[in-house]
């Protein structure tokens, strides 16, 4: 049996296990080995030094605050142009018709492209805060809707 607290729980995308902590709501893929910790812990500013790994597709536009990608040297869709776009990328990956991993490759406006979208681990006070707010509200494997921040729209995927 799971020691105290923990919930094994199935990645929505993956399938895979992976273990909930009931009290933090904190995730993570290694099988706990002692009971889930009351607290979450924080540095001494009381924020909390969770962390998440997230992968993303961002669409960038004339109003993004670089518009320029590996993609494009001068980006001028309109926002209007980049909500549709990142729609469409949405429902093929909802509908399974393609993977998030192969429409970040192709066609994130992100660095990270080259890496399927991947961003690595990040804590709070990273990102942007309307990607972070929408990062650490998904749960592993979820997909989040679109999210609006400075450097464009984004759809992300919480990996870990
Ligand atoms: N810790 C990691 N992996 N890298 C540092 C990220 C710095 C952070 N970046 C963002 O918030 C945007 C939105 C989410 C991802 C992201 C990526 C941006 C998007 O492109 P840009 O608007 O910059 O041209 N490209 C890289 O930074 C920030 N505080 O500006």
């Amino acid at each position: 049996p799971l020691p105290e607290g923990w919930e094994l729980r199935k990645s929505r995308s993956t399938g895979m296990s992976y273990y909930l902590n009931k009290h933090t709501k904190k995730s993570q893929w290694e099988k706990p080995e002692g009971p889930a910790p009351l607290f979450e812990e924080e540095d001494d500013a009381g924020i909390s030094l969770k962390q998440v790994q997230c992968s993303h597709i961002l669409v960038k536009h004339a109003e993004s605050r670089r518009p320029s990608s590996w993609r494009e040297k001068v980006i001028t869709r309109t926002k209007d142009e980049a909500l549709n776009l990142l729609n469409g990328y949405r429902s093929m990956i909802v509908n399974k018709e393609s993977s998030f991993e192969m429409l970040a490759r192709k066609y994130s406006d992100c660095s990270s492209a080259s890496r399927d979208g991947d961003l690595g681990f990040f804590k709070r006070g990273q990102m942007q805060k309307p990607f972070e707010d929408a990062a650490f509200d998904l749960e592993i494997g979820q997909l989040s809707q679109i999210v609006d921040t400075q450097s464009g729209v984004h759809i992300i995927l919480r990996t870990a």
